[in-house]
């Protein structure tokens, strides 16, 4: 059975501002053969310094959703706006993790985490690589090729990339997924150790519950065909968040019955 009055929508105080306004976005693909509609009258607010994750089976529409954010697809209708300003094309003050795109393999750890910085003075570039080489501990490592980095390692080097550019916004596609179970569970403290020192506002696509539940101030619950906002919920369990609590378990069994796994897992 559904545990109930355990996902109750959160709005959180108004108070606080709003960094990304998603308001009835509506997407339609035309192919040959078919009429697709990925996305039907999205709405979403995240606010400034906060941690959202997108979470939804397979094909919901998590990565047409994040790419309409970005700017890299016009919605078929409604509109984003971040920061007030509406968004229309892809910005370098927004940046993006993909889970596949990788550092590049002709840069060095430090000339990849420099990639981008190209505004700053030598010696600024320098101590902002610096910066982000220790704090995602690749100490060492600055002169190392691609090649003879771990899956973990390469990871860390695209996080520090895009944090060291100094984003406004950072969106993450699945940046974990390629990455085995040990990796993926540091590259979670690490990132969340790097979003409690800058606050950056992160909106992170995940179909993994116990990462979502683990990162986000809140979970956006999305169902598939055509994908729609279903749920928003308030992970209200303090960092660090101990994963054998009450509240967290009852979190994830909640999520679980929300996207239709209760009682199959
Ligand atoms: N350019 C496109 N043309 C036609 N259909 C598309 C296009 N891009 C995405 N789709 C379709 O939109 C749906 C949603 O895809 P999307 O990649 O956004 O889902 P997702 O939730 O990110 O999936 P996953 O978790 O598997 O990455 C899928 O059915 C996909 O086939």
């Amino acid at each position: 059975m559904k545990p109930a009055n355990v996902l109750v929508p959160v709005a959180p105080p108004s108070a606080r501002q709003v960094a990304l306004s998603i308001r009835d976005i509506h997407v339609r693909f035309n192919t040959p053969t078919r009429e697709l509609t990925v996305l039907e009258r999205v709405n979403l607010d995240v606010y400034e310094g906060e941690f959202v994750c997108l979470l939804g089976p397979s094909g919901c529409g998590k990565s047409t959703l994040l790419n309409v954010v970005g700017g890299f697809l016009e919605p078929t209708s409604g509109a984003v706006h971040f920061r007030g300003e509406r968004v229309s094309g892809p910005d370098p003050r927004r940046i993006f993790v993909f889970q596949e795109r990788g550092v590049f393999p002709w840069l060095t750890v430090e000339g990849n985490i420099a990639f981008g910085l190209f505004k700053l003075t030598e010696a600024q570039r320098r101590e902002r690589v610096a910066h982000y080489v220790k704090m995602v501990g690749l100490t060492g490592f600055e002169q190392a090729w691609p090649h003879e980095l771990s899956g973990g390692m390469k990871q860390r080097v695209e996080v520090a990339r895009a944090l060291a550019a100094n984003p406004e916004v950072l969106y993450l596609d699945e940046p974990f997924g390629a990455l085995d179970s040990i990796t993926r569970h540091s590259m979670r403290s690490e990132l969340l150790r790097l979003w409690e020192a800058e606050r950056k506002t992160v909106l992170f696509v995940t179909h993994d519950i116990e990462e979502a539940l683990q990162l986000a101030d809140r979970v956006v619950v999305m169902s598939a065909k055509p994908g729609k906002v279903r749920r928003i919920v308030e992970v209200d369990v303090p960092r660090p968040r101990d994963i054998s609590s009450a509240r967290y378990l009852e979190l994830r069994d909640s999520l679980l019955g929300e996207i239709g796994l209760a009682h199959h897992i």
